[in-house]
């Protein structure tokens, strides 16, 4: 099977005021191309540091990331950010919006700065591909709209097309879900699946059992290791929902959730 991810050893420590902090300690897994894969653990066990570390965001200590077929670790920052730029996605918490520009203009924004923003042709694409996400995405109607004039839900949906505009091969997500109500938490993660059911690989750090309860496999990182790992297979539909977060409940409690 083709990984599009290989995480071997990785090891992250910090130092700060002269103090080791290893944050994290030879951790390994594997995500395959098409898969959804949540990261669930106790608050400080070194979740969003995996997802920094793994996506190139953060230097590694030691150990080695795969992605895509080639060793990232000794790439350098500039090389680095064109990987990102070009064949990864994010999505965070904190959306990060640019308050001057609206939510079509901080979607595209990115995508200027790509190779295909390069030419003029290239950009033309890029702003056709905006609108069919938009659209996909059900925000076309407020595509000219400032950022503090849209809801939590549609915002962080403008931040799924930002991270899409690139067509990136990976998404990378950090409590994408975490500051929405649960109504705008479910549109937000109906649209993830569907992404994934479209081919996205999709790395997703969660505390929300109904989050990670739409995913393939949760993994479970403790004190910077994993635990331990909870395959659900792909969701389907609503139906199982009750199902998956009761197994997914289950496993969590033995995991010392
Ligand atoms: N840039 C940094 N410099 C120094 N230490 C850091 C840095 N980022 C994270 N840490 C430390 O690494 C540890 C893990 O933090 P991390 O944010 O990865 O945890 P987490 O599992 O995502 O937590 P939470 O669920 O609360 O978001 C913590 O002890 C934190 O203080």
């Amino acid at each position: 099977m083709n990984q599009i991810l290989e995480v071997k050893d990785l090891c992250k420590t910090y130092i700060v005021n002269k103090r080791q902090n290893n944050v994290l300690r030879n951790v390994n897994f594997n995500l395959t191309q098409g898969e959804f894969v949540a990261v669930m653990g106790p608050s400080g066990s070194g979740k969003s540091t995996m997802l920094y570390t793994v996506s190139g965001m953060d230097h590694l200590t030691a150990g080695d990331v795969i992605f895509n077929g080639r060793s990232i670790a000794g790439f350098s920052d500039k090389r680095m950010s064109e990987i990102r730029l070009n064949e990864m996605g994010f999505v965070f918490q904190q959306m990060h919006m640019l308050r001057n520009l609206s939510i079509y203009d901080n979607i595209i924004v990115s995508a200027y700065h790509s190779e295909q923003g390069k030419t003029r042709q290239g950009r033309t694409k890029i702003n056709d591909y905006a609108l069919e996400l938009m659209r996909k995405l059900d925000i076309i109607d407020i595509a000219d709209n400032d950022i503090t004039e849209v809801s939590g839900g549609q915002l962080q949906r403008a931040c799924i097309c930002r991270a899409l505009i690139n067509r990136p091969k990976m998404l990378f997500a950090d409590e994408p879900t975490g500051s929405l109500n649960s109504k705008a938490s479910k549109e937000v993660m109906e649209e993830m699946v569907k992404l994934n059911r479209e081919g996205t690989s999709i790395l997703l750090v969660t505390h929300d059992v109904k989050v990670a309860a739409k995913t393939d496999k949760v993994l479970y990182i403790m004190d910077g290791n994993i635990k331990g790992e909870y395959v659900l297979g792909k969701y389907l539909d609503e139906a199982q929902m009750k199902e998956r977060e009761r197994a997914l409940n289950s496993w969590l409690l033995e995991m010392g959730w």
